[in-house]
């Protein structure tokens, strides 16, 4: 036996084609979805961030009759790519546009890379991307894939063609292993539900069958983006300090630093902390020890004052917009929403929105169903280790006023933040961090106080009607009785007074009430003698 280990050190790239579950790339089934997940998730980032209304297409075909491998093509009509920056968006692990404070869909610079390494896995045709930045007198078009050892994009073929008509936005397509009768439901639900929270895109999806799904454009309103800001004092630790002081001048000081790089924090605020840490406002801050850098981390961390992070970094998409979603989907009798105040957890802004549907087409089952979203992404997968799923099943619906043992019930939350605390680089749930799972259950009790209202009126007008259906029962026999008395008992024409009085009766009261065809047919099943 040998005591000998053997080390080596192995890419990013060559780290998540060993481990592709861990980007949601466990089974064909599920690589399909993510795979389309993270197109999409690319295209509408190129879009609504930068004030665009989307207009998406999805198309999948498949490609060849002995493997199951389909084409996957996503197309937008966003800002585009540089083309200089392609290949490395496209085939280095880690590699993004998204590593600044700016709520996005992306966050990590895996999402695509995954798909492509677990594309080249399976079969052999590269990733293709066409693409033309606004403004762009061209058209650019690469093949390429990436090498797992170096971490690099290989080019396969690039090219560029002239833009005649003002396009921008870019078109992928990609060559997966997949399994679509398993993937089937996952995909339309993520679109179903990718379409509730961004109303104002229209989606074009066009399935391996050959089924066309239309989704239209339900308005021109969009969020208000997000805005890049700085780090905020709270969120920062050593080795972020020291990455951004790396970056000073030379002469910068301690207190220059604080004012300039971070938010909420203004010269006197700069001078507390800095008093606090012991040090010395007009030291060279590149000239900081390891020790006075750890004193400056702690005073930021435990300085009482400062303004919390600012939320300009975050896109809500507000209650109008997430009614109208909901509406269009459920049909629901009720629809109502709330977008909560900004909060903060270690540093970062977070908003906490809470939309409710309650009746209409929305199925009964016994649990809620619960659509929940970080950043505008619909998180499908993993449910049960969800945040929000702790939050709504603890959740007493009987408080609400909501009695059924069946809930025709569904209850969207949504969560912004320029840090979604994800439980892995897949994206499918939220981490229980204190701070947001306390808003989450604030904003669904705020949300279900209005439920409770309709609920309540509801209830009452039920049985208002109810009652009034008793009184309407004594009607036949009342008309009966007065038939007899007008005729002076003249038996021949009693009936047909009878009936007129009857009629003449009923009209008014359905008038006035309101009575609907369905309620008229259960008076007239009422028989006098059942009384
Ligand atoms: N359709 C697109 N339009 C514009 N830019 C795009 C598009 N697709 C990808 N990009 C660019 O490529 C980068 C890398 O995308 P990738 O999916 O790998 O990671 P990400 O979106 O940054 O983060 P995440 O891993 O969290 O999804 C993006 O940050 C973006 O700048």
């Amino acid at each position: 036996m040998s005591a000998k280990e053997k080390f080596t050190s192995i890419s990013p790239a060559e780290f998540f084609k060993r481990n592709p579950e861990l980007a949601g790339f466990s089974n064909p089934a599920r690589a399909m979805y993510q795979a389309l997940r993270e197109l999409v998730e690319n295209a509408l980032d190129a879009t609504d961030v930068h004030e665009i209304l989307p207009s998406i297409k999805v198309i999948i075909e498949r490609t060849s009759q002995e493997k199951e491998i389909y084409r996957l093509t996503v197309e937008d009509n966003g800002i585009g790519i540089p083309p200089h920056v392609v290949p490395d968006a496209f085939g280095r692990v880690l590699y993004s546009s998204k590593y600044v404070l700016r709520q996005t869909r992306g966050m990590y610079g895996l999402g695509v890379k995954a798909a492509v390494l677990y594309s080249q896995m399976y079969q052999d045709k590269p990733i293709e991307i066409t693409t033309a930045p606004l403004n762009s007198k061209r058209i650019y078009s690469f093949k390429l894939k990436i090498d797992v050892t170096k971490n690099e994009p290989i080019i396969y073929e690039r090219g560029s063609v002239n833009n005649d008509t003002g396009y921008h936005g870019t078109s992928v397509s990609m060559y997966i292993l997949g399994d679509w009768m398993r993937a089937k439901s996952r995909v339309y639900e993520y679109i179903k539900r990718t379409y509730i929270i961004t109303p104002y895109a229209e989606f074009y999806f066009k399935d391996p069958e050959g089924n066309v799904v239309l989704y239209p454009r339900l308005t021109n309103k969009m969020p208000v983006p997000p805005k890049e800001v700085k780090p905020h004092p709270y969120g920062v630790d050593i080795e972020l300090l020291k990455n951004m002081i790396s970056r000073q001048k030379e002469d910068t000081t301690v207190k220059e630093f604080l004012v300039k790089e971070f938010q909420s924090v203004g010269e006197k605020t700069a001078l507390s902390v800095i008093e606090m840490a012991g040090l010395d406002p007009d030291k060279r801050v590149q000239k900081l020890t390891d020790d006075q850098l750890s004193k400056l981390v702690d005073a930021m961390k435990n300085f009482p004052d400062f303004r919390p992070p600012s939320p300009e970094a975050l896109s809500t998409i507000g209650a109008d917009l997430i009614e109208l979603g909901l509406k269009q989907t459920f049909n629901p009798e009720y629809v109502g929403a709330v977008t909560r105040r900004p909060k903060a957890y270690q540093g970062h802004p977070f908003i906490v929105e809470v939309g409710l549907a309650y009746g209409g087409d929305i199925q009964p089952s016994e649990e809620p169903t619960v659509l929940r979203y970080a950043n505008k992404i619909p998180l499908i997968y993993d449910e049960k280790s969800d945040v929000v799923w702790k939050v709504v099943e603890e959740i007493d619906w009987k408080r609400y006023g909501i009695e059924d043992e069946q809930l025709p019930l569904v209850v969207m939350v949504h969560l912004c933040s320029t840090k979604v605390p994800y439980k892995s680089a897949g994206k499918e749930s939220i981490a229980d961090v204190e701070e947001i799972e306390k808003e989450i259950r604030n904003g669904i009790m705020e949300a279900s106080r209005s439920l409770k209202t309709f609920m309540t009126e509801k209830r009452k007008e039920e049985e208002a009607r109810k009652r009034l259906l008793t009184y309407l029962k004594y009607i036949p026999e009342l008309a009966r009785s007065l038939s007899i008395f007008v005729t002076d008992g003249k038996k021949e024409l009693a009936p047909k007074v009878q009936e007129e009085i009857q009629n003449k009766m009923i009209d008014l009261v359905v008038t006035k009430l309101n009575i609907k065809d369905k309620d008229l047919e259960l008076f007239k099943s009422y028989r006098v003698e059942t009384l």
